[in-house]
């Protein structure tokens, strides 16, 4: 081991081996289900004060990895280390180092938005005057002082996930793992969410495991982020790391009123490299190949068919497309 390898190895909060995880075939209606094996040998380290994301598309794996992360679920093989901790053999120890937000919430619904944190703290060991206070805290630091005696389940989609999210600071925990924690919400209960996360990690040296399937999400919030697809690791390095693999390309976003022009040969030939869906085509190409292509589209015969377009510099989708995964899943707003 290198001296680097060996320091990063030092620092590793949370350390996950070779992980598999396979879900059994059933008896399907007409025919039996095949098994999925949703983890495929994930390998990965989170380091101290990090916060480190899981993107993927919907049904890449990313669940069933951090439920086995949080001990809720056995993996088949590989191991999974929090903080010195063995939690594929000590499962129970994970909710003592682990804040987990996970995508469910129901177990949280009947309580009202002030018991529901109050309740996590008390569960994680805090006295009753010390769950209050770090309940009242917490409602504060999120805005949801005025919610606070409304029951969860009566909540919208993002108020109840911002609730659930702050039952989940209410005890503190060295690593959080949060579920894609900001579905549903409006920009303001998003960067309230971020904000807590940056204060955590700034004076407790917090770690965070973020799933999402939000690429400007990840652009934006990640120190580094390991990409999924099929229950494995594709890539593991900074969004600025991942967006150097197509540095120097661009993205060409073409919108058709209603079919393509294919009578017009550039065109057709760019059919074959576009990712298509519906009237848009997608296309990654060196900067001059890029002027050209718009020459073409707003000059020729093809403007007549064109209904907008956009160039605009790659983001983690492009990479994600580049290196293989299948985009159609990747969140971008
Ligand atoms: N209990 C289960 N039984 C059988 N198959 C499952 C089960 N849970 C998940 N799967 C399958 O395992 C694969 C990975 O699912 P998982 O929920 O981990 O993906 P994900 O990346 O979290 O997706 P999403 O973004 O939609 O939450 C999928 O093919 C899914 O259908």
């Amino acid at each position: 081991m290198t001296a680097e390898a060996a320091a990063q190895a030092r620092e590793a909060v949370c350390t996950v081996r070779d992980l598999v995880r396979t879900y059994p075939g059933g008896r399907g209606r007409s025919a039996p289900a095949a098994a999925v094996r949703a983890n495929d040998g994930i390998t990965f380290d989170v380091r101290r004060g990090e916060v480190f994301g899981i993107l993927g598309p919907n049904g890449a794996g990313k669940s069933t990895l951090v439920r086995q992360l949080t001990g809720l679920l056995r993996p088949d093989s590989g191991t999974v280390d929090v903080l010195g901790h063995d939690l594929v053999r000590h499962p129970d120890r994970a909710s003592r180092l682990i804040g987990y937000l996970g995508q469910d919430s129901s177990a949280l619904d009947d309580l009202t938005v002030a018991l529901a944190a109050e309740t996590t703290g008390r569960l994680r060991g805090l006295d009753v005057r010390t769950a209050r206070a770090r309940r009242d805290e917490v409602l504060a630091e999120l805005g949801l002082e005025e919610l606070a005696s409304r029951p969860i389940r009566r909540l919208s989609g993002g108020q109840r996930r911002l609730a659930c999210f702050a039952a989940v600071l209410v005890g503190e925990r060295p690593v959080l793992v949060l579920d894609e924690p900001t579905t549903g919400m409006d920009p303001v209960a998003r960067r309230a969410v971020w904000a807590a996360v940056d204060r955590r990690r700034a004076e407790r040296g917090t770690t965070v495991l973020l799933v999402t399937h939000n690429v400007i999400e990840a652009e934006t919030v990640l120190d580094r982020v390991a990409v999924i697809d099929r229950g494995r690791v594709i890539a593991c390095d900074t969004p600025a790391g991942l967006k150097a693999l197509v540095a120097g390309e661009v993205r060409l976003d073409l919108v058709w009123r209603e079919d393509p022009p294919l009578s017009v040969p550039e065109i057709a030939a760019l059919e074959g490299r576009a990712q298509c869906s519906g009237r848009r085509w997608s296309l990654r190409m060196p900067h001059d190949q890029a002027r050209a292509v718009v020459a073409t589209v707003t000059g020729g015969p093809a403007f007549a068919a064109l209904d907008d377009f956009t160039l605009a510099t790659p983001s983690l989708e492009d990479v994600y497309l580049m290196l293989g995964g299948r985009g159609e899943g990747l969140v971008k707003q």
